[in-house]
């Protein structure tokens, strides 16, 4: 039985691994052919509901989906995500879009350690492939995922993916710890994921 299980658990974290490379690819092939305006004015749409609380972004790095013009429009306050250690959840630092950020670990950019902490309610989130159940992949590191367990552990949080459409994968493989997208946006849809 356990040696089952962690045959199980080899073979997902193999499909993961190749699922990412792909995607990675399929993201980059649409960040060079793909203008992002519609798809930041409909999040931007979607971000109405929650005018007035506070907005976790990202700064775009690799070919990610760039979300600085739904950031900019929104009313309520953004902060960005800093990575403090592995193996632990991010914590955000409030960031108003133009001001400059310092080089993070994993090659992110980061408010300085001087901008204050917040906890956002709402957060724009990062990923290379998602599926229509609302599941994700990022890079790997399982960063959102105990992000996302520990802030709905507190209160109610929705998080947002943004990406190109390509991105999307028919089944993203699953693990007990992945924490669903509470909705998706891309340049021509808005996705609500059905509970799988
Ligand atoms: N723009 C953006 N900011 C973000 C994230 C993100 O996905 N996008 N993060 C989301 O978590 C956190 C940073 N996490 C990251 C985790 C791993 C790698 C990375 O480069 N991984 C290597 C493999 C590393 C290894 O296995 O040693 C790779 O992809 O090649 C990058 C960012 C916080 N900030
Ligand atoms: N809440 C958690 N507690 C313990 N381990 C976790 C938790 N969340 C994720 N992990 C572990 O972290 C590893 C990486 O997770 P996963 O492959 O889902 O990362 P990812 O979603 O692609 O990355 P990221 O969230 O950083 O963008 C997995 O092996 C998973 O078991």
């Amino acid at each position: 039985m356990w040696i089952w299980l962690r045959e199980r658990a080899v073979q997902t974290a193999q499909f993961k691994a190749d699922l990412r490379r792909r995607a990675a690819d399929l993201r980059a092939e649409a960040a060079a052919r793909e203008n992002l305006t519609a798809a930041n004015l409909r999040l931007s749409a979607v971000l109405g509901d929650f005018r007035g609380e506070m907005l976790a972004g990202y700064a775009a790095m690799r070919s990610e989906a760039d979300p600085a013009l739904a950031m900019a429009a929104h009313e309520g306050g953004c902060c960005l995500p800093v990575v403090l250690r592995k193996a632990a959840p991010l914590i955000f630092r409030t960031w108003t879009p133009g001001e400059p950020l310092v080089e993070g670990s994993f090659g992110t950019r980061m408010p300085p350690g001087t901008a204050p902490e917040r906890i956002p309610r709402v957060l724009i989130v990062p990923m290379l492939a998602f599926d229509a159940r609302g599941y994700r992949l990022g890079y790997g590191g399982g960063f959102y995922d105990r992000t996302l367990e520990a802030l709905r552990a507190k209160g109610p949080v929705t998080a947002i993916g943004f990406a190109f459409d390509a991105q999307e994968a028919d089944l993203v493989p699953v693990e007990l710890t992945d924490q669903p997208l509470d909705l998706i946006v891309t340049p021509t849809r808005l996705i609500w994921p059905m509970a799988a």
